[in-house]
């Protein structure tokens, strides 16, 4: 099938590329000039294990193009997929802006034949039929740009136009650093709009997915495929989002009752997520939820709620717990050291998850900010950002090439990142280069026997 994807982000790239290596025809439009550059040359903007493989093939299977030309890309998909971000604005709404442009924009393209506008970006309730009457202006101010000077508007061609093209949600579930494999590996599709025939069109594109085609595990059965009104596909992305967020400022909580009473939150979580109504999965106790997602779609479902009058004080509390484990790091460290201002703390990882470049909401960006407001000087060795120098948005932190680096000079280590690389890591020199060994374990991923034996004061969150 013909796709085009708006917005070469984190889903958007990874939505094409995908579609692209499935077998459909798929043009990925960005009006970042750069970026479009780079991806014409086979290199991903973006870290994501197993991406830019997947682009070069395609490229050279002439599957994918990129472009900055939306005429273009409306004129050649039969599905638009909308994915543009749709960032927190300071009150916690969901910023719909570029949404917005690109809606009017598919508008002002669109060229007669059927199309399926989807809604992949996370936008609130409500934003399906939103996107439509957007989509309905954009034709209607084309419609006035082609009246001759001086001649009466005309809307002839509205009708025809509007009658051609659907708007579905689609939202997206994939998580950074291993976007890819939950790609081609969904729990399961949810396709949420009112006309038939564009579902049947994503059934259509999404076929060799839910076949399980390109899936790790091919004897798995179909994927499960949700078909849904617009609004209730668009809250199930929100619901998804505040359940797993506040299943981790659940299990924070323990963590910290833990730490009180002398219990071990890895056993603990452990001896509930083996109650299949629980489950294992997200009970990982540490310094709290961060990235592009969790911390704005909770945001923005607390700000929906408001603004039909109820007080979502559940997901408030998921918040407040969230941002006060943000500096449990900062707790620990006082408790050991006593005085920050003078000393010399060494970050392991900065992006907000292993295997992902991302930085966004980072909770060792509150950690730097924080420590330097207490006078310590702050220090950091993260396995992609010291290799690719990606620094947007990092102030106040000494950035270094190698662990050791790191160690040297340290009065205590804190791993912010469980990068898999921090488990063979040569702890015991690094322990001799510190001036006081300690590592403050913000994941509890290390194993505490071992950080002891390689010289290190070990403390876990919650054990
Ligand atoms: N990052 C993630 O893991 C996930 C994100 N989402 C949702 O998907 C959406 C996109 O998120 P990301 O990919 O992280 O965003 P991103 O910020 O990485 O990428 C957005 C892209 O859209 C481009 N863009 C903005 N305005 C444009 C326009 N008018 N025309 C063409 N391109 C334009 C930007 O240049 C950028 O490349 C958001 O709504 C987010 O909530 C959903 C699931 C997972
Ligand atoms: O809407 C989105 O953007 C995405 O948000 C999350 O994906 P992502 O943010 O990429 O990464 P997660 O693995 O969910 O981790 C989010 C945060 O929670 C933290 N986390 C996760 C799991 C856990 O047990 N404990 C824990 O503290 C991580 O360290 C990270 O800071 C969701 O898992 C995806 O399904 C969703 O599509």
């Amino acid at each position: 099938m013909r796709v085009c994807v708006i917005g070469t982000g984190y889903v958007g790239l990874v939505t094409g590329a995908c579609l692209a290596h499935i077998g459909h025809d798929v043009v990925c439009i960005d009006n970042n000039e750069e970026k479009v550059k780079l991806m014409k040359s086979g290199q991903s903007p973006i870290f994501e294990p197993g991406l830019s493989e997947i682009m070069q093939s395609a490229i050279q299977s002439g599957k994918i193009e990129f472009s900055t030309d939306l005429a273009a890309g409306v004129a050649h998909g039969e599905i638009l997929f909308i994915a543009v971000g749709t960032p927190p604005l300071p009150n916690g709404e969901s910023d719909t802006r570029y949404v917005e442009a690109v809606a009017r924009g598919i508008g002002a393209n669109l060229n007669g034949g059927y199309k399926v506008v989807v809604n992949k970006s996370t936008v609130p309730i409500g934003s399906g039929d939103w996107v439509r009457m957007i989509v309905l202006d954009g034709i209607a101010e084309r419609q006035k740009t082609l009246v001759p000077a001086g001649g009466v508007p005309s809307d002839d061609k509205l009708p025809e136009l509007a009658a051609h093209f659907d708007v579905v949600s689609n939202p997206e579930f994939l998580r950074e650093g291993s976007a890819v494999f939950d790609t081609f590996n969904p729990d399961r599709i949810v396709l949420g709009g009112n006309s038939s025939k564009a579902i049947a069109m994503m059934q259509e594109l999404y076929a060799p997915i839910v076949e399980r085609k390109f899936a790790a595990d091919q004897s798995l059965p179909p994927v499960p495929i949700l078909a849904t009104d617009l609004s209730s596909a668009e809250m199930i992305k929100y619901a998804a989002n505040a359940f797993l967020a506040t299943k981790i400022s659940f299990i924070n909580e323990v963590a910290n009752i833990c730490d009180r009473v002398g219990a071990d939150v890895t056993q603990v979580a452990k001896g509930i997520g083996l109650d299949s109504r629980i489950g294992n999965k997200f009970l990982q106790a540490g310094i709290g939820w961060g990235g592009s997602c969790f911390p704005k779609d909770v945001s923005a479902l607390i700000h929906t709620a408001d603004d039909y009058g109820y007080e979502a004080q559940l997901l408030k509390s998921a918040v407040s717990v969230n941002e006060r484990q943000r500096l449990i790091a900062l707790e620990k460290l006082q408790q050991v050291l006593k005085i920050l201002k003078g000393k010399t703390v060494g970050l392991l990882g900065l992006t907000f998850k292993p295997d992902t470049d991302d930085l966004r909401d980072a909770p060792a960006l509150n950690l730097i900010e924080q420590l330097n407001r207490l006078g310590a000087k702050v220090k950091a060795y993260d396995p992609i950002i010291s290799q690719t120098g990606m620094r947007h948005g990092l102030s106040g932190v000494l950035v270094e090439t190698d662990a050791e680096r790191l160690a040297d000079g340290c009065d205590a280590l804190v791993l912010v990142t469980e990068w898999q690389q921090f488990s063979q890591l040569d702890y015991a020199k690094m322990a001799q280069l510190m001036n006081n060994p300690v590592v403050i374990d913000g994941r509890n991923f290390l194993d505490p026997e071992t950080m002891v034996r390689a010289g290190f004061q070990y403390v876990g969150i919650g054990r």
